[in-house]
């Protein structure tokens, strides 16, 4: 039997099982071999794998932003709204079919904004392009997740659901779940905090389906068998996502104040131009970009260029700023001087750990010299 028909399977079988006590075991079971199927079909070497043409784009930029949906919400439409770049666009479905990279220059930095062929149900499994869109997708700061305003907001739930079955974790964050395999010494399950909707039976389940008979567990937070399974599998993705419901043209008011009302959501219409300043100002606060201007001793700070670091490259620390400049030049700092809002004091000395802020301005001072 081929993976996709275990996966079907394994789905039918969850569906047929009652959800409650006596069956949470057996459950955290099928989750687990449900994981490891789809975990085999995202492997590279499995068949219709590889990035396939067209989607090999490099990363460019301060930061990357995918453009997600189904056909026709008019992802390509925006793309040329925001970026410089023409993407077709077209009433028919699937006009894009391969990747599209534009650049969007805001508040001094360059954003990377990708429009993608639009994704299927089933893309998970592989269907249409869904392969390489979710990978391009798991290769983003963020998503931005386009949907059509018109159309039944089940469309939200599906496009997650797909995204989900692909480990993509969509605003949130990794399980607080210490997991630790180890050669010999059994399991050792341990939780800080009551636990409401895992057992421990649960979890004995779940990692002897991986095969997993020494290892340390600790569990701080009232997690799920899901989350010890993203823990185990150790591939998630944790990416932010932005929901832009375009075409609100042919909206009510009304329908429009209600869609706007939820949570991580932007509307605009990209026909009328409406909203798309509401949409840069979100996203640019979504991706948490930390801009910080260089100064050279008795000069001005340069603020053309500023260092532009991510929550993805690291913490904005001195010593990831420096990084950024010269790999070698940390061996020649001494120390660094900060004016900014990071500081208490302006200027002030600071050392490699110290957390920079948005705008801050940076001295490096060297060993020697
Ligand atoms: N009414 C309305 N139509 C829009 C808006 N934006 C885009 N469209 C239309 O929606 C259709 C699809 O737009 P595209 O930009 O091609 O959509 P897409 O998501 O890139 O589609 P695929 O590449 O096929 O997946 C086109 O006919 C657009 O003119 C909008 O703000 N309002
Ligand atoms: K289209
Ligand atoms: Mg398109």
């Amino acid at each position: 039997m081929g993976i996709l028909e275990r996966i079907k399977e394994i789905e039918a079988e969850m569906a047929r099982t009652q959800k409650n006590k006596a069956t949470e075991g057996h459950l955290g079971r099928l989750k687990a071999q449900l994981a490891k199927l789809r975990s085999q079909l995202l492997e590279p070497s499995s068949k219709g794998g590889g990035k396939g043409e067209g989607f090999d784009v490099g990363r460019y930029g301060d930061a990357r932003v995918a453009l997600i949906g189904f056909p026709s919400v008019g992802k390509s439409t925006l793309l040329s709204r925001l970026t410089g770049t023409e993407s077709e666009a077209a009433a028919y479905e699937f006009t894009t079919l391969t990747c599209i990279p534009g650049v969007i220059y805001h508040n001094g930095a360059k954003i990377q904004l990708l429009d993608l062929p639009g994704i299927i149900e089933g893309a998970a499994e592989g269907r249409g392009r869904g392969r390489q869109v979710i990978a391009v997708g798991k290769s983003a700061d963020l998503v931005l997740m386009v949907l059509d305003a018109t159309k039944d907001d089940s469309q939200r739930q599906r496009l997650e659901a797909e995204l989900e079955a692909v480990g993509i974790r969509l605003n949130r964050r990794p399980p607080n779940i210490y997991f630790r395999p180890k050669k010999t010494g059994g399991i050792h399950f341990n939780a800080v905090v009551p636990l409401t909707r895992l057992d421990s039976k649960t979890v004995q389940l779940v990692l002897h389906e991986y095969k997993i008979f020494n290892c340390d567990v600790v569990i701080r937070e009232d997690s799920t068998a899901d989350d010890l399974i993203d823990v185990i599998e150790g591939n998630r993705k944790y990416v932010k996502c932005l929901y832009v419901y375009n075409k609100i043209d042919c909206l009510t008011l009304e329908q429009v104040d209600e869609l706007a009302r939820k949570p991580h959501t932007v509307v605009v219409s990209c026909h009328k131009n409406w909203n798309l300043d509401t949409l840069l100002e979100c996203l640019w606060n979504d991706l948490e970009l930390v801009r910080v201007y260089t100064k050279k001793r008795g000069q001005f700070p340069d603020f053309s260029e500023p260092i532009v670091l991510t929550p993805q490259r690291g913490d904005g620390t001195v010593e990831n700023a420096i990084k950024m400049i010269h790999r070698d030049l940390m061996k020649d700092l001494k120390y660094g001087i900060v004016w900014g809002r990071s500081t208490k004091h302006n200027p002030q000395r600071v050392g490699t750990g110290h957390k920079l802020d948005d705008e801050d301005v940076l001295q490096i001072v060297k060993k020697f010299g």
